[in-house]
């Protein structure tokens, strides 16, 4: 078969290797970078993009998300994660669907794309139905199942075979655009059983493990009083923790609870907002960066942050670490940038094919117009003008696998208008059954 190639010429090039933003242009053949260079023959390529005066990014990786929950987009403001979870969340989420899930997500994917994300973390339930919507929409994504036991036995067997048989079913699937991790949801509502029975099957089948850990003060507090530990003490001893362990949120660190994320390589996923807007606290992310511990952005469902703009995550990212430690000098624009990119591809086990603009890796690229107000007339510094000007809308140009999603602002794949409808539709009925 032809090989399709896809020249973009022209851009400013920026990754975590080359923060200078040379201009060059790229070739990307099937689903690969296969050149990068000031100059490339455009004879037979199949399509060219002129990207003069355009960033160009690798796509943005969201490292923990709920992509369904842009259904709940707005529903439970100002609340804590307690509250939030329990009255208003469980409930409205004991009424949804496969369908409902798979729309959300639907609605979650344009949102990414829109906005320059090309892979996410996600956990959730209906998960099949998410890998469907993935797979449509084009995008990238590792996906768990969020397991939860309460120490039931019963529902713990069910939990593992429902992780399992998505495992089964949708691993490598979108050619090889979906990949199944574990998601015991937290270590307030997964027994030790189940935690040690997924540590045995990750181990077993080589399968990731993504987990909420830390998020709160009542977490840290229930989990000592239950186990006489913290929370990363107490994983740590049933030797659930791994360098194949993605942690979500880790806001309640002690020192020593550093030392262990350190010693077991656990990568970090860092969710200012929904920390933020939750009222959950402040993740010490500069000191864990000192430490040489993989963080990486996410931002959690839109139900507690309320968007999924990681451009704006990470800018928050960014000033919040500096006013929690009255410190302007920490989490750059620069390592902001390896943040949302290469950090995130190593904490999801994915650095050989993504998160960073090189030969041989996919072909997942951003393009940031800075023919737009807010980007003019714009820093010599790149990343700043990505992380501290720029936000999700000054995406122009979304490509993932060597697909093009988005060109010009214009989806090419998706239905606005039409997921824009039935996501409305959807939270409605949602809405008549509670
Ligand atoms: N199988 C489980 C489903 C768990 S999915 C993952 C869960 O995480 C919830 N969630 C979303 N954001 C957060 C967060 O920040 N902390 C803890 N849980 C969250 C989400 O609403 C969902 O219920 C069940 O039967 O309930
Ligand atoms: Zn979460």
């Amino acid at each position: 078969m032809k090989d399709n190639t896809i020249l973009i010429k022209n851009a400013f090039i920026l990754d975590s290797n080359n923060f200078k933003g040379k201009k060059q242009s790229l070739l990307i053949k099937n689903d690969k970078i296969s050149e990068i260079s000031s100059r490339i023959d455009e004879n037979d390529v199949d399509k060219i993009i002129d990207a003069t005066g355009k960033i160009l990014l690798p796509g943005f990786i969201n490292t923990h998300t709920h992509l369904s929950m842009t259904l709940f987009r707005g529903l439970a403001d100002d609340l804590s994660l307690d509250s939030w979870l329990n009255d208003y969340i469980w409930p409205m989420e004991a009424n949804l669907t496969g369908d409902y899930s798979y729309i959300g997500a639907l609605l979650g994917a344009i949102e990414l794309i829109k906005s320059g994300t090309t892979t996410f973390s996600d956990m959730y339930f209906y998960m099949e139905d998410v890998a469907r919507a993935v797979d449509d929409a084009g995008l990238r994504a590792v996906l768990s199942y969020g397991m939860i036991d309460f120490s039931d036995a019963d529902k713990r067997a069910n939990e593992i075979k429902e992780n399992m048989a998505l495992f089964d079913k949708c691993n490598g699937m979108a050619d090889g655009r979906i990949k199944v991790f574990f998601g015991p949801h937290s270590p307030y509502t997964a027994s030790e059983e189940l935690l040690k029975e997924i540590r045995k099957l990750a181990n077993e089948y080589n399968i990731g493990i993504h987990i909420h850990v830390s998020e709160t003060q009542k977490e840290i507090n229930d989990i000592l009083n239950e186990k006489g530990l913290r929370p990363f003490e107490y994983l740590d001893s049933i030797g659930f923790l791994g360098s194949d362990v993605i942690a979500a949120h880790c806001v309640w660190l002690s020192d020593e609870e550093i030392k262990i994320i350190k010693k077991n390589n656990v990568k970090v996923s860092h969710n200012p907002c929904s920390n933020m807007k939750l009222a959950s606290g402040i993740a010490p992310i500069s000191k864990l960066i000192e430490n040489d511990i993989c963080v990486g952005i996410g931002t959690d469902g839109a139900s507690s942050n309320n968007n999924l703009d990681l451009i704006e995550e990470l800018k928050t990212a960014s000033l919040l670490q500096k006013v929690a430690t009255l410190n302007p000098k920490v989490l750059t624009a620069n390592e902001a940038i390896a943040m949302g990119t290469i950090k995130g591809a190593e904490v999801l086990g994915l650095d050989d094919e993504i998160g960073s603009i090189e030969i041989g890796k996919k072909a997942d690229i951003i393009l940031v117009d800075t023919n737009q107000v807010n980007m003019v007339p714009g820093s010599s510094n790149l990343s700043s003008n990505i992380i501290y000007s720029a936000n999700g809308s000054n995406v122009d140009t979304t490509i993932c696998n060597g697909k093009i999603l988005m060109e010009n602002k214009k989806l090419t794949i998706l239905n606005e208008e039409e997921i824009y409808n039935k996501a409305r539709q959807v939270i409605k009925e949602l809405k008549e059954t509670i």
